[in-house]
């Protein structure tokens, strides 16, 4: 098998543990996430942290990001710009107006803030210890943390349920590695 179809199955795997997860949550994972996040990170209260708006059984930042933003924090929301291209990343608080783009995602219209994150929360299907992740398939969040790694310092984390660890994800030379993983149970540096 080469990568591209040992990516597609452990996508496949990746995808039903996660539902399984988000199934099992009672409710009380993105707060513990959310906490241990903070706690670790502790981010300079300056900081523009970015995050996503979940689509299926991805963790839900909502109120992590919400709880950030009350306390007078910036906090941001990617923008698909093209299929081959980094993501853009745009200022966002809850009750702003979001437009659909292609990849079922929403994200802020162009009159938002353009801002380049200090701190990125990476949707992942599956991670490991070594801070490597398991995306769709688009590439991304590589481009995007090449692009910013280049220009400024940045902290990447990575933010799953749990369950989503796997003893190693299939590695490409262009895979960034994350600098931190959060889940609701723990932090993982790598
Ligand atoms: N919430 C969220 N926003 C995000 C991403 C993401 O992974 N999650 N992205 C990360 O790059 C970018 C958008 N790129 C994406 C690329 C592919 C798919 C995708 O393949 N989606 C699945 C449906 C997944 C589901 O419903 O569980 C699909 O279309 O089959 C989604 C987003 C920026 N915004
Ligand atoms: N820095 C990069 N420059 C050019 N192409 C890239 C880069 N990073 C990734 N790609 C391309 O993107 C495609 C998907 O990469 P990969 O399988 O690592 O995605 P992923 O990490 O699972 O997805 P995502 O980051 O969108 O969540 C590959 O075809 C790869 O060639």
């Amino acid at each position: 098998m080469d990568l591209v179809e040992i990516k597609k199955q452990a996508r496949k795997d990746a995808s039903a543990k996660r539902k399984q997860a988000f199934n099992a949550d009672d409710g009380s994972a993105m707060p513990l996430l959310e906490t241990l996040f903070f706690d670790a990170v502790q981010p300079a209260p300056q900081s523009v942290i970015s995050g996503f708006l979940p689509i299926g059984s991805e963790v839900d930042l909502r109120a992590l990001l919400g709880h950030w933003t009350a306390n007078g924090g910036i906090s941001a929301l990617p923008c698909v710009v093209g299929n081959d291209q980094p993501l853009l990343f745009r200022e966002w608080r809850e009750g702003d107006v979001l437009i659909k783009e292609s990849f079922g995602t929403v994200a802020p219209g162009e009159d938002a803030p353009e801002h380049d994150p200090d701190i990125l929360l990476v949707p992942m299907l599956a991670f490991d210890r070594a801070g490597y992740r398991l995306g769709y398939g688009g590439g991304f969040y590589d481009r995007t943390l090449e692009k910013l790694r280049s220009k400024k310092q940045v902290l990447a984390v990575g933010v799953a349920y749990a369950a989503q660890e796997v003893d190693a994800v299939p590695r490409d030379h262009h895979d960034q590695p994350l600098d931190l993983i959060v889940t609701e149970r723990e932090v993982i540096r790598s």
